[in-house]
């Protein structure tokens, strides 16, 4: 059996590829999503290759009579040949646009099926990395069924119940051939083995410190349904005087706020138990005083630094640093502001936040604007150069349930007027005073590029 060593001193430059193993319905896809969701975020360069979608593409859609049916050379050939285009693709992608983490979604539940993928590795000096989602828990079974079910355009026209019996007798097939990984037979690979969701996790031969990034990540993933709620403070001092950073109170109109907020909280999440996370500057401390629950400051949660220009409005950083203040709105994602930061050091201090929250249930972050767009970029999968121009209001609380394939989002007003802190490109003036009000939840969606 062919073996993934390869030279340590390499490692660091070694791209890699997770390879999924696992039945169906073991939530390999979305762990797939989310290993590229999050490594996109830290601005690593990830794709996931599912090889379901190029057996689709090629015109072969599940339930199709027997296709899953082991025994039947022509659908094994299929089934190979919707590999070699997916592993094809992820050999060009690596070469040609310089891809630095592809992960191969598919069940790859066979021995000979992960060697040849190993053997394609080797060769192309690509470090393999193999992730099993393993489970003999019927219920976690059935959830996933029913996940998959209501997003998966193989079952999209099929009645529930048939497609929970035809979806058993795939896993069935499956189960025939299938050769979990285990120390005694794959103990030279790199691999992890989540059972149960991680309930366990067996890591081995973690070999590169990007390997160990993802492991780490995947380990504190969870799937239990949870909510988190996102605000900014409530409008302070700085913002009525269109002022950016500093330490300011918050005005009367963010008083009043920060006392309705326990009860916008309580219509939309009852009477379960939250942890209020603030950052450690005042409006959000002053904006989470009336709130009963557990709370938690994160000095990573404080606003993004300005530096010089710390305590100014956007107009006279427009005429003192007009280079500076160009710059910015050329480039918002990359712009440092000199003895500041840049969103992209945002997101690097924000880590840390992001694992935390994977593991948390039920959490409400009490932030500011550029700080709300990054964790909001993570969960909706919005594109570097489009976060920072997004507009996150005051006065609104943001409502966010992560699932299987995408997260939920519900915007809920507290119908308190503030001022907008939302400066468009090319102008130093934010818009004008504004009543952020009106019904009760207004957007609902789901992250696109997830479903
Ligand atoms: O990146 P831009 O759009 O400038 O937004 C960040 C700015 O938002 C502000 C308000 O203008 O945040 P906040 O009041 O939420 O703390 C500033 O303090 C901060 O510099």
């Amino acid at each position: 059996m062919p073996k993934s060593v390869y030279k340590i001193s390499d490692a660091e430059n070694l791209k890699v590829c997770v390879v999924m193993v696992g039945l169906p319905a073991r939530g390999k896809s979305f762990i797939s999503q989310k290993i590229v969701r999050f490594l996109s975020w830290i601005s690593i360069n990830a794709r996931s290759f599912n090889v379901g979608q190029y057996r689709r593409d090629a015109g072969t859609l599940e339930p199709s009579s027997d296709f899953f049916d082991f025994a039947n050379e022509e659908n094994y050939k299929l089934r190979k040949q919707a590999e070699s285009f997916a592993v094809e693709d992820i050999l060009k992608w690596f070469n040609e646009e310089d891809g630095v983490v592809a992960v191969l979604d598919a069940t790859n539940t066979t021995r000979e099926r992960r060697d040849r993928i190993l053997k394609i590795c080797q060769d192309n000096n690509i470090a393999p990395m193999f992730l099993e989602s393993y489970s003999d828990d019927q219920d976690f079974v059935l959830r996933n069924i029913k996940e998959v079910r209501t997003v998966s355009p193989d079952y999209k026209d099929l009645d529930p119940e048939e497609a929970t019996k035809d979806f058993l007798k795939k896993i069935a097939e499956y189960e025939k051939t299938y050769e979990t990984l285990s120390d005694k037979l794959d103990g030279d690979l790199t691999y992890m083995k989540l059972i149960n969701g991680v309930q366990e996790v067996i890591v081995n031969k973690i070999q590169t410190y990007l390997q160990s990034r993802i492991a780490f990540y995947v380990m504190n993933l969870h799937i239990k349904p949870r909510c988190i709620y996102l605000s900014r403070h409530g409008e302070s001092i700085y913002n009525v005087e269109q002022k950016i950073g500093g330490d300011s109170l918050l005005s009367p109109r963010g008083l009043k706020y920060s006392q309705k907020l326990p009860e916008l909280v309580r219509e939309s999440a009852g009477d379960v138990d939250l942890t209020v996370w603030t950052s450690t500057l005042k409006r959000t401390q002053q904006t989470a005083e009336c709130l009963s629950y557990r709370k938690l400051q994160w000095k990573a949660l404080d606003e993004l630094d300005a530096g010089i220009c710390d305590g100014m409005t956007y107009e006279e950083i427009e005429n003192k640093y007009p280079e500076d203040f160009k710059a910015r709105d050329e480039d918002k994602y990359e712009y440092r502001y000199r003895g500041g930061e840049s969103y992209r050091d945002v997101v690097i201090r924000l880590e840390p936040v992001i694992m935390e929250l994977e593991r948390q249930e039920n959490i409400l972050i009490i932030t500011h604007q550029a700080v709300l767009r990054c964790i909001y970029a993570y969960y909706m999968n919005v594109p570097q150069e489009e976060s920072p121009w997004m507009s996150i209001p005051l006065h609104t609380l943001i409502k966010l349930e992560p699932r299987a394939y995408g997260t939920k989002v519900t915007r809920i007003k507290a119908n308190i007027p503030a001022v907008s802190t939302y400066k468009e490109k090319g102008t130093s003036q934010v818009g004008e005073s504004v009543t952020v009000g009106g019904g009760i939840r207004d957007i609902i969606n789901e992250t696109p590029e997830d479903k």
